[in-house]
């Protein structure tokens, strides 16, 4: 059976890559994907802000919505103080075992848990099954329809405290509409909207961040 694209992506990473370097891996995804095969990583323009906000953040409890390939959860994890962890939310079964393989080739492993499901069946279960108090920091970056329910479901489970920083990828494109409007609406939420472009793209997008003031 023909490999799919993201054990393609596996593949360049396990033969190019530096075992146990992060920067190698994320240099190796990007180059594959803007010169052989598209993919949607956050990447590597929007990747700088996202490091720049997650150094802000300096969380000790993360949540990511939407794995992929791994990509920026080792983005996220390779700035983590230790101890600190990220949880990683992927709905898609055949996206974990790569994940999960390609975040072992950097060696962060033990800084990422991956939980397979929906975000919506998994947001409620992170205090009592994961052990999770509150969420310093969460990257919104599954499918953008569920970015504004999952975002009240966060805050209804009690998840966010006073100064819980969220960051959402694509608000631009594909977009993220209802989320957009949900948030710059809601007045518990002060906003940043960092313009950007489409991974390996010269077409428009941007990130929001956006700050809960409980
Ligand atoms: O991960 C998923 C769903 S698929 C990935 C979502 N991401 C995108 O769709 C996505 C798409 C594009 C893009 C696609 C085609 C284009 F022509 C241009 C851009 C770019 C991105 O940066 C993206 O992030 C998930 C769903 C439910 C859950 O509850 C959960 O936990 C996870
Ligand atoms: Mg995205």
């Amino acid at each position: 059976m023909d490999q799919s694209k993201e054990q393609r992506i596996l593949n360049s990473v396990s033969y190019n890559a530096v075992k146990g370097d992060p920067e190698s891996v994320l240099d190796c995804i990007d180059k594959y994907c803007s010169q052989k095969e598209w993919a949607m990583n956050v990447g590597d323009e929007k990747g700088l802000i996202l490091d720049n906000v997650v150094k802000e953040a300096d969380p000790t409890t993360a949540l990511e919505l939407g794995t992929y390939c791994g990509y920026s959860a080792i983005r996220i994890a390779r700035l983590l103080k230790p101890k600190a962890h990220l949880f990683s939310i992927e709905f898609n079964p055949e996206f974990v075992p790569i994940a999960k393989e390609i975040i072992e080739i950097a060696g962060l492993s033990d800084k990422v848990t991956i939980l397979e499901g929906h975000a919506q069946d998994i947001i409620p279960q992170l205090k009592s099954k994961y052990d999770v108090d509150t969420l310093d920091f969460v990257f919104l970056d599954h499918w953008k329809e569920r970015y504004a329910p999952d975002t009240i479901l966060l805050e209804e489970c009690g998840l966010l405290r006073k100064g819980s920083i969220l960051l959402a990828d694509n608000i631009i494109y594909p977009g993220a509409p209802e989320f957009l409007e949900y948030i710059r609406n809601h007045k518990r939420f002060e906003c940043t909207n960092y313009p950007s472009h489409l991974e390996y793209m010269k077409v428009e997008d941007a990130m929001e961040k956006a700050v809960y003031l409980g």
